[in-house]
């Protein structure tokens, strides 16, 4: 059975990256979806933007919703403080396995909790099952029209506290119409937009920061 474009990213990595450099593991990926196969990692323009949120907000709990290759979990793990952790989210079995294996490879397994599963499943065992109180900082980059359901659901089950972050990946490209309707005008968030490109691509994007006021 022929191999998938993520495991051939995954391949890839293994042969050309440093064992134990996330960044290395990064700028792998990077260059492999540059040049030979486009994939959705959010790439190193908006990485970038993630890279100084996360600097800027010293998380200890963060979540991710929509791991695939595992790209910005390293980016994120690589950053936390001692102790801190990640959760992330990914529902489909081939792109959890292959996150793990690209999250071994980096070495920042030990601040990084795969949660195979719908994200609207995994959510509401936050508290309980995964020992969450609130969190500091969440990424969202799954499925688009999950972006504002997940926002609310996350309310809902009391995760967010004054201060909690947001950040939204692609509400331009492909576009989370309904998550920006929605966030924007909502009191209860501040919004920041971050203009940049598609990853790998002169296309428009963009992030979406939103700042929970309690
Ligand atoms: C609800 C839920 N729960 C858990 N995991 C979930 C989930 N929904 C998706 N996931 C997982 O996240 C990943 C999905 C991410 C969705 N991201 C995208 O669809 C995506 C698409 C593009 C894009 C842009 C222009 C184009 F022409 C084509 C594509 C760019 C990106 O940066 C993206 O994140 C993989 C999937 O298994
Ligand atoms: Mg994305």
């Amino acid at each position: 059975m022929n191999q998938s474009k993520e495991q051939r990213i995954l391949n890839f990595v293994l042969q050309n990256a440093v064992r134990g450099d996330p960044c290395s593991v990064v700028d792998t990926i990077d260059k492999y979806c540059s040049q030979k196969e486009w994939a959705m990692n959010v790439g190193c323009e908006k990485g970038l933007i993630l890279d100084k949120t996360v600097e800027e907000i010293k998380p200890s709990v963060v979540l991710e919703l929509g791991t695939y290759c595992g790209y910005s979990a390293i980016r994120i793990a690589r950053l936390l403080k001692a102790g801190a952790r990640l959760l992330t989210v990914e529902f489909n079995p081939e792109f959890a396995a292959i996150a793990k294996q690209m999250i071994e490879f980096a070495g920042v397994q030990d601040k990084v909790n795969i949660l195979e599963g719908p994200s609207e499943e995994i959510i509401p065992q936050l508290k309980k099952k995964y020992e969450v109180d609130t969190l500091d900082f969440v990424f969202l980059d799954h499925w688009k029209d999950r972006y504002s359901p997940d926002t609310i659901l996350l309310q809902e089950c009391n995760l967010l506290r004054k201060g909690s972050v947001l950040l939204a990946d692609n509400v331009i490209c492909p576009g989370a119409p309904e998550f920006l309707k929605y966030i924007r005008n909502n009191p209860s968030f501040q919004c920041t937009n971050y203009p940049a490109h598609l990853e790998y691509m002169e296309v428009q994007d963009a992030m979406e920061k939103a700042v929970f006021l309690g």
